[in-house]
């Protein structure tokens, strides 16, 4: 569905237009993330089509790795879309989405690293299945998705009238750490969602090492054993995502006002993907844990009142 037909070099004006291309990206945006969709539609008009934009390329590096076609994925075919980037990056559109981002790359001043760290993030997932270690599922979650995090800040922009500088201050307008914070919490939280999912394609994201803490094996995982040992896991992971999205919190205030709302509504939607699994038990394996359109749309009121007052 992400991969359209190549276009020739020669058919450079068949491409769509720039209105056209924000339409597509809303499109897959809306179809493939009502979460972050609905944080979208509370943003002003320029910044929500840049998100799509974004969005859309994020969405299809993961597809690289993640979807249907992801065993025709090599390093190569990396190589090749972080060539394709770089084009991109000097406003060259290869297709009707990259005309977005071209679009939005000549509105915000969007840096090209975290856009190639994301690439690196997939890489990781050409070549592992296994974390050893928290500080090696942590440089997964920042490339996969803290990038999202420096990405969207620049769209969303900073509050000005806060000072740049850290010395002295409570609070600064350059909230880095808890941007990555915000895009690490999500990630986290994601992998806790779909931990069968990935389990049942061969994939551990948990940290062995916390594996090994609770005595549960490997094994126990690959089969979706649900015990006291399993649910004393799951609840140290929560726990752990948490404290990411406690520190992501306290960065909203540093954005321009106008993001605060879109920002909170998001975190505090994925959030709850937390306490989900909490009242199922732990049984992640089961039973998905899903925030209904309902629990989403009381949230966004308690979002606009955090946005005003925090
Ligand atoms: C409201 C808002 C600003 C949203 C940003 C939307 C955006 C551009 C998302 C990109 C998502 C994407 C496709 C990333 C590719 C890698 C990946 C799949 C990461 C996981 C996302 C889940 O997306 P989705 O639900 O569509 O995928 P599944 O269907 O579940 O497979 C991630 C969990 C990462 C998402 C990370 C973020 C949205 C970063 C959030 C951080 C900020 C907005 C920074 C806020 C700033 C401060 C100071 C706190
Ligand atoms: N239990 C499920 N079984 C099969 N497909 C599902 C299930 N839940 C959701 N889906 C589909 O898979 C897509 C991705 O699901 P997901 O849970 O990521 O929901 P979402 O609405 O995208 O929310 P989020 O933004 O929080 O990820 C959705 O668009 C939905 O159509
Ligand atoms: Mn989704």
């Amino acid at each position: 569905m992400l991969q359209l037909p190549e276009p020739t070099t020669s058919c450079i004006r068949t491409l769509a237009s720039v209105e056209e291309a924000y339409e597509l990206c809303r499109k897959i945006t809306a179809k493939y993330s009502k979460t972050f969709y609905l944080g979208t539609l509370l943003m002003s008009a320029e910044k929500r089509r840049a998100i799509w934009a974004i969005y859309v390329w994020c969405r299809r590096t993961d597809e690289l790795v993640d979807g249907p076609n992801a065993s025709l994925t090599t390093n190569e075919t990396l190589d090749q879309w972080e060539r394709r980037l770089e084009a991109i990056f000097v406003g060259y559109p290869h297709d009707h989405y990259d005309v977005a981002l071209v679009d939005t790359l000549e509105q915000f001043p969007l840096d090209i690293e975290p856009f190639r760290d994301m690439i690196a993030g997939q890489r990781m997932d050409l070549y592992r299945s296994r974390y050893q270690t928290f500080d090696e599922l942590e440089l997964y979650c920042y490339r996969v998705a803290g990038t999202v995090g420096l990405m969207s800040t620049t769209v969303m922009g900073r509050d000005e009238t806060l000072p740049t500088a850290p010395w002295d201050q409570p609070k600064t307008n350059n909230p880095i750490d808890e941007a990555i914070a915000l895009g690490i919490a999500n990630q986290l939280t994601n992998i806790l969602r779909d931990v069968g999912e990935d389990a049942s394609r061969g994939r551990i994201y948990l940290p062995l090492e916390d594996l090994a803490l609770f005595n549960y094996t490997e094994d126990d995982l690959l089969k979706g054993v649900v015990d006291d040992r399993w649910r004393a896991l799951m609840a140290f992971q929560i726990q752990r995502a948490r404290k990411f999205y406690a520190l992501a919190e306290s960065g909203i205030g540093a954005l321009s006002e106008d993001a605060r709302w879109p920002v909170w509504s998001a975190l505090m939607l994925y959030s709850q993907i937390l306490d989900v699994i909490e009242r199922n038990d732990y049984d992640n394996f089961r039973q998905r844990a899903y925030v209904s359109k309902p629990k989403k749309m009381v949230a966004l009121p308690i979002a606009w009142l955090r946005a005003k007052v925090l």
